[in-house]
This record gives structure tokens, sequence and C-alpha cells, in this order.
């Protein structure tokens, strides 16, 4: 970030002599001496997290004097909270105080419009129920701060939100969710629908957390910041536009059609997911009881996979991945806030029940940035992003998909655990010729699947990334087909799921695909497939990435980089 140097004389709240400078990233206010000992620092604000500044009209109460108005978000303690500043400006520096907040609105939002016009969309119901509260007490506080224009909704049912965004005028610079993913989910399919979808879908969607897991708020925030509301306020007030890839789920036979911006679960994540939606005042812990309770009853899932696999092989998927972070994004974290995770998963219980992991269970609320905040970022993609042209078109109907002979076959097997050590020599991978050496962690003919989970992010849940080698924008969803396998043996896979470390278990087949059918083949057994959180009846299901679909605010112009992806050697 570019930044001038610029000095502006003022009187401070208290009466005193006091200059405000602009310089290296950072606005400082200082109070200045009358004999001589040097100024004394009463406030310094990143210029990240400073907000606006605004010269008052004149009024009758100062005379020629004229208030100055500065407001930022100032670190204190591991909190980002609102700062107010009012100071005076005599009628000698009026002409200087102009320049000088044009000079501190233009290095604080380095390019961006500031004074967003915002769609503020309310779930009271989310989470905790505390929706309500947050926005009041927070995020409008914050936005009318930035000077945002804030038209605000309050969702009545379910659904709300997407009828809600079918019908509006595109006037809005983004559209924020005070909410969990569902609604944002919403947001994707009600601007999708319309007859101007494309166009609509560039309007950015900015989340603020307050539903349960918030998934796509960990993936921008970073796991210690996931639940922080201020933050999550600086981001669509200073965020970048992130790009994301869709995926269009065609239903069969009923041929319903959703939009998809998160995962696709089948199998035990699925009733993990829509199972344990009375459990929403657990916050996020839900899905960890979910999980061991899934696996006290270990159901497989009859079904066939078909996919058109761009990328299978585990140590390529990685290396990449990783090359990728190393060039193009910089290997940097937002966060600031206090490790949830932490003692998280030392309470845990295995056998079908769960003590709440402290860090989980009674504050999910906390983290924040230190003092003295995260560097100044690089800026991420801007106008050079290679988006589609904004045009008033629909998005491509749907059609049924017709895998040719390149696409990789897989069908379950029985339900019983799997354990045999694999073959060298079998392949059943896409273009094998006999022969050829099969891959660590490929498919065995006759292994029983667990579930089926193909997500277009890193982080499911903050104590499990799913897909560590996920990169956004590529075109590809990332799937894990799970075998079943001994129960013992999927505990201790929840070591290091937070690392992503079960990337590596052999029994997480991984597959790179654009686009993929799964077959229901014992529809009693496994009636619900979870799109995006949301339950669906199925038979089959067919699903094509869009890519570069959506759009999303980052302060990076990218995902939160995992420690996962931060490795440069090419083994795990
Ligand atoms: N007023 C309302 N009454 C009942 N349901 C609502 C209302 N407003 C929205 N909903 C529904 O609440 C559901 C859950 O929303 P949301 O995603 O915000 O929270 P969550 O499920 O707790 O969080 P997450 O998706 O992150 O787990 C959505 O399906 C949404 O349609």
């Amino acid at each position: 970030m570019a930044s001038r140097h610029q000095d502006l004389p003022v009187i401070l709240h208290n009466e005193k002599r006091g200059l405000l400078t602009v310089e290296d990233g950072r606005l400082d206010v200082l109070q200045l001496s009358r004999d001589g000992r040097p100024p004394k620092q009463l406030m310094t604000c990143h210029l990240r997290n400073f907000l606006s500044a605004h010269l008052a009209a004149p009024s009758a109460k100062f005379g020629e004097t004229r208030r100055l108005d500065l407001h930022c978000l100032r670190a204190k303690g591991n909190e980002l909270s609102l700062t107010k500043l009012h100071v005076l400006v005599e009628p000698i520096n009026l002409t200087e105080a102009e320049e000088w907040v044009q000079t501190v609105m233009d290095a604080a939002y380095d390019g961006l419009k500031p004074g967003k016009r915002v769609l503020l969309l309310v779930n009271p119901v989310g989470g905790k129920g505390k929706a309500k509260s947050i926005v009041h007490n927070t995020v409008v506080p914050i936005l009318q701060a930035a000077g945002c224009n804030v038209d605000l909704r309050e969702t009545k049912h379910r659904l709300h939100a997407e009828e809600i965004v079918r019908m509006i005028d595109l006037v809005y610079d983004v559209i924020a969710t005070a909410s969990g993913d569902g609604v944002v989910y919403e947001v994707i399919n009600g601007l999708a629908a319309r007859p101007d979808g494309r166009k609509a879908l560039q309007t950015p969607i900015a989340p603020i957390p307050t539903g349960s897991a918030n998934s796509l708020c960990i993936n921008l925030f970073g796991i210690k910041d996931t639940f922080n509301v201020p933050f999550a306020c600086l981001n669509l007030i200073k965020g970048r536009p992130l790009p994301i890839d869709l995926c269009s789920v065609l239903f069969a036979p009923s041929m319903t059609r959703r939009f998809s911006f998160l995962s696709t679960a089948l199998g035990l994540m699925s009733e993990l997911d829509i199972g344990t939606e009375h459990l929403r005042w657990m916050g996020d812990t839900r899905f960890l009881v979910g999980f061991l309770k899934g696996i006290t009853t270990m159901k497989h899932l009859p079904c066939r996979i078909k996919m058109k696999v761009v990328e299978d092989d585990k140590v390529e998927m990685a290396k990449r991945a990783r090359e990728r972070v190393r060039d193009h994004v910089g290997a940097r974290h937002v966060g600031g806030g206090k490790d949830p995770l932490a003692d998280g998963l030392r309470g845990l219980s295995v056998n079908g029940h769960t003590a709440p992991p402290a860090g989980l269970a009674n504050d999910v609320t906390t983290p924040l940035p230190t003092t003295s905040g995260p560097e100044p970022l690089e800026p991420g993609p801007t106008e050079e992003v290679d988006r589609p042209a904004q045009n008033d078109e629909p998005l491509p109907a749907a059609q049924l998909l017709q895998p040719d002979t390149t696409w990789v076959t897989i069908e379950s097997g029985s339900g019983t655990a799997h354990l045999k050590k694999r073959s060298s020599t079998q392949s059943i991978q896409k273009g094998a010729a006999n022969g050829e050496t099969r891959k660590a962690g490929a498919w065995v003919d006759g292994e029983g699947v667990l579930y089926f989970y193909a997500g277009m992010m890193p982080w499911i849940a903050r104590d499990l990334m799913q897909w560590p080698v996920y990169t956004s924008g590529d075109g590809v969803i990332d799937i894990v087909v799970q075998s079943v396998v001994p129960r013992l043996m999927m505990v201790n896979a929840i070591t290091g799921a937070e690392k992503g470390e079960a990337y590596w278990l052999d029994c997480q087949h991984y597959y790179k695909a654009s686009a993929f059918i799964v077959e229901n083949l014992a529809k009693a057994n496994n009636p619900v497939a979870s799109i995006d959180g949301e339950a669906f009846e199925w038979d089959s299901l067919h699903v094509e990435v869009l890519p570069r679909t959506a759009n999303l605010l980052s302060m990076e112009g990218h995902y939160v980089v995992s420690d996962f992806l931060k490795k440069h050697d090419t083994k795990k």
C-alpha cells in the first residue's frame, strides 16, 4: 500500500494541540508539547483498519473551527473494536484538512470504493440465535462508521433470502449475510436462478458469522477468526473480489437443480450434517458429535460413482497446490485470534459420546486480532481477475451428464471393513494400462463406501480440513471417497483432521474432478443428500463445476492458506 506522509495540526478532544500523521501505512494521533519534549502518541491505527475521515459541515457550536471525525477499528487486546475520535480543525488549516482527508481515505481504501451500498440479510434463528443483537450492537455501527449505506432485511422463513435476492435491483456493491452457510447458499441460488444470473452473481457476497459451522468464514478468515464479527465487517468494507467456482447439482429423476458453493455430502457425512440440526445450539461442535455418533453405526453407502477426474495422485496434488500457493499467493495468514482447537479435542471420549471440547463448546465468539493486528496485506486480484463477461444471460441450463470412457467409475462393495493389503499391480485408474503401478490410496474393488464428500474449500468445519489441497477458482471440485474401515481407524482419523492429515490415509480416496455422477443403489438406507448443508432426497446426482461463477470478498483475494499448503517439501 503506497503511503504519502502528511501531517495535519488539530486541536484534540482534551483541548491540547495535536498532530494527525499518515505514514508507513498507519495513522498516528500525537499530542504536542509546549516545551519541546517529543510528542506523545495517543492513538495509532493501521490504515487497513481505518474506516473513515469526515470533515463536518460548519456549525454554530464551533464557529469558524470545523469538527473532523475519524472512525477506525482499533485492536484492544484480542479484540477489534470501533473507535470514534473527534478533533477540531482551525480555520487556517481547513484547506490542508480537506487534502488530508483525501489522503488518508485514499491510503486506507487503496483503490477500493468507500461507503459501499450493502444489502444486509439477517437470519435471526441461525446458529445460537444471536444474529439480531450482533447486527444491532456490532455490525451496523461499524458499517455506518465506514459510511456504508445499509439496507437491512431480516429473513422470516426458510428460503426467504433466496426470494429476496431474486427480486432485488442489482444496485448493491455487496450482499452481506449475518447467518451461517445456509443463507449464503440461498443467496447464491436466488442470484443464479435469475434470468440475468451471470450478472447478478457478480455482486460479491460477504458473510458475517452468526451461524453454527460458518465453513465459509473459516476459509476466509481462518480458524482463529472464524467468528470474528468485526473482522468480517472489515472484510465486507475492505475485501477484494474472490471469484469462486460453483457446482450445478441436478437431481434425477426429479430434474431439480440447485447451485452449490461448498459441499456435496452422501452417506455418513450427510447424516452428520442433516442429523444434527437439533444440536444447532452447540455451534460447530455439533458436527464432531454427529461424526462420533455416525461411526458407532458405520452404515455404508451402496452407490455407483462416475467422475471426470482431472487429478488423482495425492503426492502430485499436494505438490501442485503447494507450488501454487508459493508462486501466486504468499504464505500469509489473516488471523490473530486465539486458537479454539488448541485444547478442543482433549476432552473427547469415543464411544458415541463426547465431553464438549473446552475451546469449542463454551466459546465460539471470541477470537479477535491481536493488538498490532496482522501485517498489511498484498493486494489480491482486483480488476485483473479473470472473470466471465458480465452479461445479462442466465446460467447454462442443467443436463444429465453423459460420461465417456475417460471417466473413472467406482462401485461400492459390501459394507464390511476392508483392510486387505493392496496389490501393487492392480489398477483401475483412468488410462491405466495392464501392469501399471497403482497409486497409493487408489480404489480397490470390493471396498465399501462409508461416505462420499465433495468440497470447494479446504475446511468444512474448524476441526475438519477435509480438502486440504483445494485451491479456489481452478474449475475442479475435490472429492473424498471414504472406504468402510474398522471403527477404531475412523476414530484415529479425528486426530489431525483439523490439519488435513486424514488426506494421507489410504482409506480416503481423493480426486479432483470437473464433473461427477453418483447413483444411489439403496435409497431406503441412504435417503438424504446434503448440498451445502441442505437436505435433498436423491436417486442420482449430476454435478458439474461452473468455473468462477460467483464472487466473495476476501482481505487477501484468496482463501486462507493452511499450514498444510505452506510445507514446501513434496511429501507428507
Ligand atoms: N426466520 C427464519 N425462521 C426459520 N428459518 C429461517 C429463518 N430465516 C432463515 N432461516 C433458515 O435457517 C437455516 C439455517 O441458516 P444459517 O445457515 O444462517 O444457520 P446455521 O445452519 O446455524 O449455520 P451453518 O449453515 O453455518 O451451519 C437456513 O436454511 C435458512 O433458510
